[in-house]
């Protein structure tokens, strides 16, 4: 795949076939739109996603997204919204972007794709100019669930409540994080619990600060373990947001290495606790929540 983060250096001569929106999170929704670009590329036609980033934090960090996207299309753009794409009059962006630069043969999106200056781009004007420009357009149903629409929006509200089954069930994969395990106060041992520190990416957006039923790889391994998104108020004075994870059944030494953890179920909300020895009793109960969620 070839991977850029400039639209103007995109150069192929071949046709495209290209979906266009943020696709800040690969969700079901987004997957439906990639999966018609991927079935309709060919020998003379490539598969390109055209991204927009709009320079808040994600909900996959720039390496995740692209991770994901890597054996599925030929090209991924991921464009920085900049002045000039946002200044950029709708039928500009068709003539000289799809048309033009992209050689689209088919665009894809969603019913309520909008794009150029004000937005005044949107499917009615697509269609309005595919035969002079030679594409065919192909506008995608919204996928749903449970009567509304799949969005990003409702990704980041379901993360908000730590309702991480209802992210994976629209995200159609795992929400997770990932990184270097990194070295903590090692009292977690002293407690009966190691725990493996991983610091979260400060441009992604984290699930409700809580307990949540995890799976971790280490070395290529799946393990179970319960982990714990937050700053854990009750040892630490400075604000730094991160994962903690006791890994079941696992007795090796994971400092430095580089590690993915996946939230199943969040279990409750990360609280500060008047001693050391209450948050003990408590961790102690929150691994035997995590062996019985795993063992159902
Ligand atoms: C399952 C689990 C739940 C946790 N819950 C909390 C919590 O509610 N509040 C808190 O301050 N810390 C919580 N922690 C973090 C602990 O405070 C931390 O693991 C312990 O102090 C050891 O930290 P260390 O690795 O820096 O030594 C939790 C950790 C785990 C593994
Ligand atoms: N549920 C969906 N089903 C099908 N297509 C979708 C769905 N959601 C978005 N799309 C389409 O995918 C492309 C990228 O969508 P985009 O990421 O801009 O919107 P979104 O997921 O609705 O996010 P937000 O909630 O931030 O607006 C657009 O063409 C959009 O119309």
């Amino acid at each position: 795949m070839q991977y850029i983060t400039d639209i103007n250096a995109y150069q192929s001569e071949k046709k495209s076939a290209v979906t266009l929106g943020k696709f800040d999170c690969l969700h079901r929704g987004h997957q439906k739109l990639i999966g018609r670009v991927k079935e309709l590329a060919s020998e003379e036609i490539q598969s390109v996603v055209c991204a927009f980033d709009m320079g808040r934090n994600s909900l996959l960090t720039k390496e995740e997204r692209k991770e994901r996207l890597e054996q599925e299309v030929d090209c991924f753009i991921a464009c920085p919204f900049t002045k000039e794409i946002r200044e950029m009059e709708a039928e500009q962006f068709i003539l000289q972007i799809l048309a033009e630069k992209f050689h689209a043969a088919v665009v894809v999106v969603g019913e309520d794709f909008q794009f150029g200056h004000e937005k005044r781009g949107d499917v009615v004007m697509l269609e309005k100019y595919a035969a002079q420009c030679g594409y065919q357009l192909d506008v995608i149903k919204k996928e749903m669930y449970e009567g509304r629409e799949i969005s990003s929006t409702y990704v980041r509200e379901a993360l908000a409540e730590g309702n991480v089954t209802l992210a994976n069930n629209l995200l159609g994969y795992l929400y997770g994080t990932e990184g270097v395990v990194e070295y903590g106060h090692q009292l977690g041992r002293t407690l009966g619990f190691p725990t493996m520190n991983i610091t979260w990416d400060e441009h992604k957006i984290a699930p409700k600060f809580g307990v949540y039923a995890c799976e971790i790889e280490i070395d290529g391994a799946r393990y179970y373990g319960i982990g714990n998104v937050g700053i854990k108020p009750t040892v630490e004075n400075e604000p730094h947001l991160l994962t903690e994870v006791y890994v079941f059944d696992y007795s090796g030494d994971t400092y430095g290495k580089y590690v993915k953890v996946w939230f199943h179920e969040f279990e409750r909300p990360e609280t500060k606790f008047a001693s050391i020895d209450e948050l003990k009793a408590r961790v102690d109960k929150d691994i035997l929540y995590g062996k019985n969620f795993f063992t159902k």
